[in-house]
């Protein structure tokens, strides 16, 4: 049933792969190597019908796979380089080592001894990533706990197996230990796949969480996102019976930037921006893009003279554009504060955008304050 079942969880990762594997790093990992592991299951399940030799040493080999290709899986998944040396040498090394306890000289617990020490290195590794790089979701949490949990039960089969407990070890005798470790060992493989999907199925929901509310481009807010900061921003100062101040920045010409510099650049150019007008802000505000060459900033718990400070602080950090090889630019900017609680957003920033078309109309590069 868990070989059955294992083949169907690796068709779920496949497709998963297929559907957000570029956004999802490992799970075509986890996939062939839950192959791997039905192969070992397959090869350890024909072991009374073909005795001799090559069996279990196939059975240790997939298994080594299956179990280190989840390990390069989860090292994906977490953005960390592949360890493939590592992995080749373990499944090489543990191959040769087995082969020598079961062919030259044979030695039941040696065997046990190695391939647990060995798959060890592959779990306690992952224990060490969502340790180290793990959110604090719960997705994460649960991950970790099974890959504990079996790094755990490995480990004290490779002790035992060092101590030559051989009844203990042997899955072939029915023990409690022998159990444990054969319903661990089936049950988990399923149950870390699983866990694996939900820390997966946890990052892409982030990930298009963060696509809906930000600019593909700049990496600031949309017009969504920001909408949802200012009503949380906006609840929070009427609360405080604080001000919220708004700013809309446009670039000046810059049609002729792109005329002459080529589109590439002008990307290049709002991207410093963006990047230049969040430099400057507090950790409280924040910028969005509005499309085209147009961002607004909000100022929780600013007034209108702080608004033209943080404004100013914008204008200079877009002199130092040279600094950076790029074309100068200059910006107009809109000032907007609140003028009532009752004030709409729509209504606010349509006073805050009358504003910087004037300063548009007033000859650019310059701040006007909304009435
Ligand atoms: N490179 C680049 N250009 C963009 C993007 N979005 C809009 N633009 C360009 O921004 C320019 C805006 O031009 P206009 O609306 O005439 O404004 P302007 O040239 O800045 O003139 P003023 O605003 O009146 O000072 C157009 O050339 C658009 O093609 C973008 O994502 N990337």
């Amino acid at each position: 049933m868990t070989t059955l079942m294992s083949v169907a969880m690796s068709i779920v990762m496949h497709s998963a792969h297929s559907n957000f594997g570029k956004e999802v790093k490992g799970l075509d990992r986890w996939a062939m190597g839950l192959l791997a592991l039905v192969g070992g299951g397959v090869a350890f399940m024909l072991r009374d019908e073909f005795p001799q030799t090559p069996l279990p040493m196939a059975t240790n080999a997939l298994l080594f796979c299956g179990i280190g290709l989840s390990m390069i899986g989860t090292q994906e998944f977490f953005g960390r380089q592949p360890s493939w040396r590592t992995f080749w040498a373990i499944a090489a090394g543990g191959f040769v080592l087995i082969g020598w306890f079961l062919v030259i000289k044979p030695d039941f617990a040696a065997r046990v001894t190695i391939f647990s020490f060995l798959v060890f290195y592959f779990y306690a590794e992952q224990v060490r990533l969502v340790w180290r790089h793990g959110t604090p979701h719960f997705s994460t949490r649960f991950f970790g706990t099974l890959i504990g949990i079996q790094a755990l039960v490995v480990l004290v089969r490779g002790c035992m197996a060092l101590r030559a407990m051989v009844a203990n070890i042997d899955l072939m005798r029915d023990n409690a230990m022998a159990n444990i470790y054969l319903g661990v060992a089936n049950f988990m493989a399923l149950m870390l796949t699983v866990a694996f999907m939900t820390m997966a199925t946890r990052r892409l929901q982030t990930i298009l969480e963060q696509r809906s509310t930000h600019d593909p481009l700049t990496g600031v807010l949309n017009r969504r996102g920001f909408a949802m900061f200012y009503e949380h921003q906006r609840l929070q100062m009427r609360r405080a019976g604080k001000p919220i101040t708004l700013m809309a920045i446009d670039l000046d010409h810059f049609k002729a930037v792109n005329d002459r510099f080529g589109h590439m650049v002008g990307d290049k150019v709002l991207v410093q921006v963006a990047r230049a007008i969040r430099q400057t802000l507090r950790e409280t505000d924040d910028v969005a893009r509005f499309g085209g060459e147009e961002f607004v900033v909000l100022l929780p718990d600013s007034d209108e003279h702080n608004a033209v400070l943080a404004a100013e602080r914008i204008r200079d950090a877009l002199r130092r554009f040279a600094d950076i090889q790029l074309p100068m630019v200059t910006v107009s900017i809109g000032i907007g504060c609140h003028a009532s609680e009752q004030e709409s957003l729509d209504a606010l920033l349509a006073r805050t955008d009358a504003a910087l078309y004037r300063a548009k109309e007033n000859g650019r590069d310059r701040i006007e304050i909304a009435m």
